[in-house]
């Protein structure tokens, strides 16, 4: 837990055709790493527009990624750019079964996949009138944690909805990774009012690092993104941001601050677990 990354969250464009979606990914991940990011993320849904309507649609075998085009993409911009690449997530479908899952997978500078993790909680709202979401109508949820090391420490992911439910980090912290990285695609429902608390909370609680990766808003879509890609540092403050349009955010992380914030606020090593159970034990 030492050292400094310069971490890249790539706001794409994302449009009907995976191919365009696939190029301009490789694009912007070979300009964050030209820029001197160790790491890039892409955002939830970055080859497939957003939507129930569309997984099926856009789903790939995961299982090898020679038989999938998203992930031999994946894999060669994280190997040809030399970065750890947090692939955003790709319509998923299991090829025994036919279930749907939304998937992201973590690559290794020298093209190797290093993890995988299906979201685990599925975004389910109703707003009525404004919003009504139901991913759990086409998907099926993962079941399994994941975590990734890197020269830096380990990293916990999630994706979107993942971020509402605060046992995965606490679970992450309490297992020493230095923090939580989520593709995301919040809207402009709900982004407004948690995008940023969210993240916020994440770190705050942990005392970590925590970043999501959102596309960038496309005005004609049906399901418009917050955008707004962050960074969050240990000490819950927003260290970079952008807007709504297609961007990069880069951030510096400077991991002597979790200890530094763990010192002077200690309720890391305050926790209870005689009067309360250990999430992560
Ligand atoms: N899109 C999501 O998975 C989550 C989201 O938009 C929200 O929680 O709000």
């Amino acid at each position: 837990m030492s050292g400094s990354m310069k971490l890249a969250l790539v706001q794409l464009a994302v449009g009907a055709q995976k191919t365009a979606n696939l190029s301009n990914a490789r694009t912007k991940v070979v300009e964050a790493a030209r820029m001197g990011a160790n790491m890039v993320m892409l955002p939830e849904c970055f080859n497939s527009p957003y939507g129930t309507q569309y997984f099926a649609q856009y789903a790939e075998d995961l299982r090898a990624t020679e038989s999938s085009e998203s992930l031999r993409a994946l894999s060669s911009m994280a190997k040809d750019s030399g970065v750890f690449l947090v692939g955003g997530t790709v319509p998923e479908k299991e090829s025994t079964t036919g279930d749907l899952f939304n998937t992201c997978t973590v690559w290794n500078p020298q093209g190797e996949m290093v993890a995988k993790h299906r979201k685990i909680h599925l975004f389910d709202i109703n707003f009525p009138g404004r919003m009504v979401f139901k991913e759990s109508e086409v998907l099926k949820s993962g079941n399994e944690i994941t975590e990734f090391s890197t020269p830096w420490g380990r990293f916990g992911l999630g994706i979107c909805y993942d971020i509402r439910f605060p046992e995965l980090a606490m679970i992450a912290a309490r297992r020493g990774c230095v923090g939580m990285l989520y593709p995301g695609a919040f809207n402009t429902t709900t982004g407004p009012m948690h995008w940023e608390l969210l993240l916020r909370a994440r770190a705050m609680d942990n005392q970590i690092f925590a970043a999501a990766c959102s596309p960038a808003r496309d005005i004609e879509a049906g399901y418009q993104a917050w955008g707004h890609s962050t960074v969050v540092d240990p000490y819950a403050r927003v260290i970079a941001t952008t807007d709504e349009k297609q961007d990069i955010v880069y951030a510096d992380l400077d991991f002597k601050l979790i200890q530094e914030v763990r010192k002077a606020i200690p309720i890391y090593t305050q926790r209870r677990f005689d009067v309360y159970p250990d999430v992560s034990a």
